[in-house]
């Protein structure tokens, strides 16, 4: 059985099922609306595994699914050494979002990284602990930020709602992933120029550490 992990509800599952569909595939949730089930009708031997976004990236690594979609952001994220599990096989065309740093519009003296360098140094002086980065992606930005050369902060995990923590007082800023901006925009918040970390979009991942005789021509069906 070639197994496919696919994100199980929202945006991402509706736009990676037409992307499946659009190849001769047809997945479809089955059971009630709450039930994380469903069919794939078009290639024999197929299951497909409706799974959190954010945990492909590990059925991936454990090769308890063949194929998978889900951000880059993701597994970049979640696996240190990502293009040795998986494999890029295609990007799918949405999911488009890059992942930034951002700090309050009232800091107007910080627009650029060197400036949150600065901001920091000053933070830390005037209020005697670090200033907080809320974020998910703490790998990605942590190794960001000691190639640009700022060290004087710390990150705070926010697994949701990242840009509501400057207004809730629990971090003075933010690392994220951006679309519109409306949500930046909503919360106060301005990006520093020079904070792209990643610039993220759906893919589709071919797992190193799964085989099947038959994934190959499955592959081919899809076109690749
Ligand atoms: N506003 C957005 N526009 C485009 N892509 C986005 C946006 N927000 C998140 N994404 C992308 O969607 C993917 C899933 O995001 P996220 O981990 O936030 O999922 P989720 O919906 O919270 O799922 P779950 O709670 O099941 O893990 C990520 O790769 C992310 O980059
Ligand atoms: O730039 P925008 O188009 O406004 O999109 C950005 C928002 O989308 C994502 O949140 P999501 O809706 O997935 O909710 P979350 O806060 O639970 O992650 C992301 O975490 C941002 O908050």
């Amino acid at each position: 059985m070639i197994k496919i992990g696919v994100p199980s509800k929202g945006r991402l599952m509706e736009k990676t099922f037409d992307w499946f569909g659009q190849r001769g595939l047809a997945m479809r949730r089955t059971g009630n609306e709450r039930e994380y089930s469903g069919t794939v009708e078009g290639a024999d031997g197929v299951e497909l595994v409706l799974l959190s976004a954010g945990e492909v990236p590990r059925e991936l690594a454990a090769g308890r699914i063949h194929l998978g979609v889900t951000g880059t952001d993701l597994v970049r994220e979640k696996l240190a050494d990502w293009a040795e599990i998986v494999a890029e096989v295609a990007p799918l065309g949405f999911g488009h979002a890059d992942l930034i740093i951002a700090v309050p519009n009232a800091w107007v003296d910080v627009d650029t990284l060197d400036d949150l360098d600065s901001a920091a140094a000053a933070f830390r002086a005037e209020h005697g602990f670090r200033l907080r980065i809320a974020t998910k992606y703490h790998r990605l930005v942590r190794d960001f930020l000691t190639a640009n050369g700022v060290a004087d902060y710390q990150l705070v995990d926010s697994q949701g709602a990242t840009e509501g923590t400057v207004k809730n007082l629990t971090a003075e800023a933010i690392a994220d992933i951006t679309s519109s901006g409306e949500t930046l925009r909503a919360n106060h918040l301005k990006i520093l120029s020079d904070s792209v970390i990643l610039k993220s979009e759906a893919m589709l991942f071919r797992s190193k550490l799964a085989d099947d005789p038959a994934l190959d021509g499955l592959l081919g069906k899809l076109g690749f």
